[in-house]
């Protein structure tokens, strides 16, 4: 029987009201698709309120996480009342929620007497929205008389133990995925899983990044050979730009993986970066949908696109980055530089997120989040002591509040004149581009702009979506 997998974010179980539109869509799907698994979020903002107790509970305070706990109550309480109707089964949820709230201020309560947070305490307390979440969202499908379970992924998403930025091990997810899913499906129960959330081989919670739920809806989908996987969240669709940005961003209706791919790690925070991955290696179609408009198709995301003649698609942009150059005219023609450089970087974890090299070779800039430019540079300085001394390398300087606008678009690997395209644009709105490079997917453009040309630079380039 064809097996839909539909993810729900945050703001799609927000409320009673969002989850009733969740509910009527998988009572609608799965009359279409015959088998249907859900992979849904914290109900929005509760992942920030259990971090937020856990951070302020470190510092000592004892009140931040006791408020958390009141407000994470209140949230749980008032979405149950209004969507189950039955007391048992209302006490019976709710008494699970609770003891998982519990859970959370005996976990700060600990970090606040030893006055530390391991990253491991961090995703054992920001595990427990999902935990929550998929109890609350079953009660509501069984109240409308879908037979649903919901599931603590830490069962059965397997993961590395980097915790905070954990990674699926896959055979052993999918094996133990497939044993535990496939028998509720094949009872005609519809399972609602934990996103976010996994463990490691022995058994300890961890989490995949903030936004991490997408991910966990392709690893499922692709674990679980699901027909298509489905990201419902609050807008239409993948859009030409952030629709907070331009209120003139339209929704795009088909797009490639690669297509994809570049628009997610370039900003796009529609779809968190590492979800393509599991869906491509298996090919199943994505699709993005609007849960408060399910009447509307949403985004397609597949293998190959025929071109539309339109090569620039879409375009996003990565604020708060610092461009870090490392320049001297000693390093012409000394091989290694490029490799400690980045080496160094690596070394202190730091996420590269654009390379650019002038071409005589007197200088390499990079660009990466600002809040990790201390310990790049103190790196970097060590890394390359002695090209500093030497004077092969003059000097190493960071530029802050810099900006990457990424134009996206397939039809720019068989389009000359894009890149003047995009440059043009942006000089006509008098906008200075400090870098540019070309994703190796040759399906994207960046440029590194100030921060403050940044807003006036993404509906520049937005203007080359119009045809
Ligand atoms: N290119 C884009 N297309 C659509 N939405 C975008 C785009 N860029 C940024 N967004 C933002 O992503 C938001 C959805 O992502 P997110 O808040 O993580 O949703 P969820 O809680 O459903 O996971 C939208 O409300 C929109 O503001
Ligand atoms: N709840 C987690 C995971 C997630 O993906 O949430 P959302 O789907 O609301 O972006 C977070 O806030 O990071």
């Amino acid at each position: 029987m064809p097996l839909l997998v539909m993810k729900f974010g945050g703001t799609s179980v927000g409320d009673a009201a969002a989850i009733r539109s969740v509910a009527a869509i998988t009572e609608a799907q799965r009359a279409t698709w015959g088998q249907v698994a859900l992979v849904v979020s914290a109900m929005s903002g509760v992942t920030d309120m259990l971090i937020r107790g856990a951070t302020t509970a470190a510092s000592g305070d004892q009140q931040t996480f006791r408020a958390m706990d009141r407000l994470l109550r209140e949230k749980h309480a008032a979405a149950l009342a209004e969507l189950v109707s039955d007391e048992r089964e209302r006490a019976d949820v709710s008494d699970q929620v609770f003891r998982l709230i519990d859970e959370f201020s005996m976990l700060c309560h600990s970090v606040a007497v030893l006055g530390e947070l391991s990253p491991r305490a961090v995703d054992a307390i920001s595990s427990l929205g999902e935990r929550m979440s998929v109890r609350v969202v079953a009660a509501a499908l069984r109240a409308r008389g879908i037979p649903a379970e919901a599931l603590d992924a830490t069962g059965f998403v397997v993961t590395t133990a980097h915790f905070g930025d954990a990674r699926p091990l896959q055979d052993v997810t999918r094996e133990r995925t497939r044993a535990q899913v496939l028998p509720l499906l094949e009872r005609g129960i519809v399972p609602v899983i934990t996103g976010f959330i996994g463990a490691t081989e022995q058994g300890v919670t961890t989490t995949l990044g903030r936004g991490g739920s997408d991910y966990s809806g392709a690893i499922i989908g692709a674990a679980l050979d699901a027909d298509e996987v489905d990201i419902y969240t609050d807008v239409d669709g993948v859009m030409t730009t952030d629709p907070r940005l331009s209120p003139d961003a339209r929704v795009i209706p088909v797009l490639s993986y690669a297509e994809m791919g570049e628009l997610a790690y370039f900003g796009a925070k529609v779809l968190h970066p590492r979800t393509i991955r599991p869906v491509v290696e298996r090919g199943i179609p994505l699709r993005v949908r609007n849960t408060f408009n399910p009447s509307h198709p949403g985004t397609l995301v597949v293998q190959d696109v025929a071109s539309n003649g339109q090569t620039v698609k879409a375009v996003t942009a990565i604020r708060n980055l610092s461009l870090i150059t490392v320049e001297g005219r000693g390093m012409i023609g000394v091989p290694g530089v490029a490799a400690r450089t980045f080496g160094a970087v690596a070394s202190v974890g730091a996420n590269v997120l654009m390379i650019s090299q002038a071409s005589s070779e007197q200088s390499i800039c990079f660009v990466v989040p600002s809040n990790t430019v201390p310990q790049v540079t103190y790196a970097l300085e060590h890394n390359l002591a002695m090209e500093l001394a030497r004077r092969d390398i003059d000097r190493i300087w960071a530029r802050d509040d810099v900006a990457i606008i990424t134009a996206v678009g397939a039809g720019m690997r068989e389009t000359p004149g894009v890149a003047a395209r995009v440059f043009g644009a942006l000089a006509e709105s008098q906008i200075n581009v400090i870098a540019i490079a070309q994703g190796s997917s040759e399906c994207s453009i960046s440029t590194v702009v100030a921060a403050s040309d940044c807003d006036a630079a993404v509906r520049a380039v937005h203007r080359l979506t119009q045809g």
